[in-house]
């Protein structure tokens, strides 16, 4: 019997489940712009969300009210192909998405354990929760940058803690990571992981039959998320 749950829906293409991803999100800024404030987006980098991307950047919104931001980052300029922040820029600030605000996570500091201060303070800046999180996972289970063995991972993931954003390293992580944290996720009003393809779907059900979150840490998300964790699968 699974340990963890989440509230999965299954798309039948890549396509659909882009569109339907950026419909929902889309809505749910503009209704935080019309209650009053801007609206904050964070999303992950890797693979999985060009398609994603692409359907939101052509969502009609007051993009001027909306900042970016990025669930996590690769500790590289974005000159380089890995860096999440090019792949924001080069496939989500794009058509009407090209009037928001981006607000990165690297800043070309040496190394990203001493840029926490600077990287914190801009975080806290956006005003209040975060109004959408996008999660994706990796192989491995991770999530945001929070690896297995990663040197920073029992901080990071702390329900209770304190800080906004964290350093990782990990062999698995290639670079030295930045990450917001698990709190700051978990407070997000709409908070979403977005898999695709049987790999991930067999990943998926293995971090649902246990709760060793060191293992897997996107079990941290599940298992302290408000509710049953909206994840969104496609093949
Ligand atoms: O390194 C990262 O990997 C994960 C998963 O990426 P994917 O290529 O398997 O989709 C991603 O969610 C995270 O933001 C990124 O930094």
């Amino acid at each position: 019997m699974s340990a963890l749950a989440v509230n999965l829906r299954t798309f039948p293409d890549r396509e659909t489940l882009a569109q339907a991803l950026a419909d929902e999100v889309a809505e749910a800024l503009r209704g935080a712009i019309a209650d009053g404030g801007g609206a904050t987006l964070a999303v992950s980098g890797g693979s999985t969300p060009k398609l994603f991307f692409h359907a939101l950047s052509k969502a009609e919104l007051d993009w001027e009210s909306v900042t970016v931001t990025l669930v996590d980052e690769r500790w590289v300029p974005d000159t380089e192909e890995r860096s999440n922040a090019r792949l924001v820029q080069e496939h989500l600030l794009l058509n009407e998405a090209a009037r928001a605000v981006f607000a990165p996570l690297y800043n070309g500091a040496s190394a990203p354990e001493g840029a926490l201060p600077e990287v914190q303070e801009a975080i806290s800046g956006l005003s209040g929760p975060l109004t959408v999180a996008i999660l994706g996972m990796g192989d491995d289970g991770h999530t945001a940058s929070f690896f297995p063995s990663g040197d920073r991972l029992e901080d990071a993931i702390d329900p209770t803690g304190k800080a906004l954003v964290m350093s990782m390293r990990a062999t698995a992580a290639i670079e030295p990571r930045i990450t917001l944290t698990l709190p700051v996720l978990l407070a997000a009003k709409k908070l979403v992981l977005h898999v695709e393809g049987e790999k991930k779907k067999d990943v998926l059900d293995e971090a649902l039959s246990s709760d060793d979150a060191a293992k897997m840490p996107i079990r941290a998300v599940i298992a302290n998320a408000r509710e049953p964790l909206e994840t969104v699968w496609a093949p």
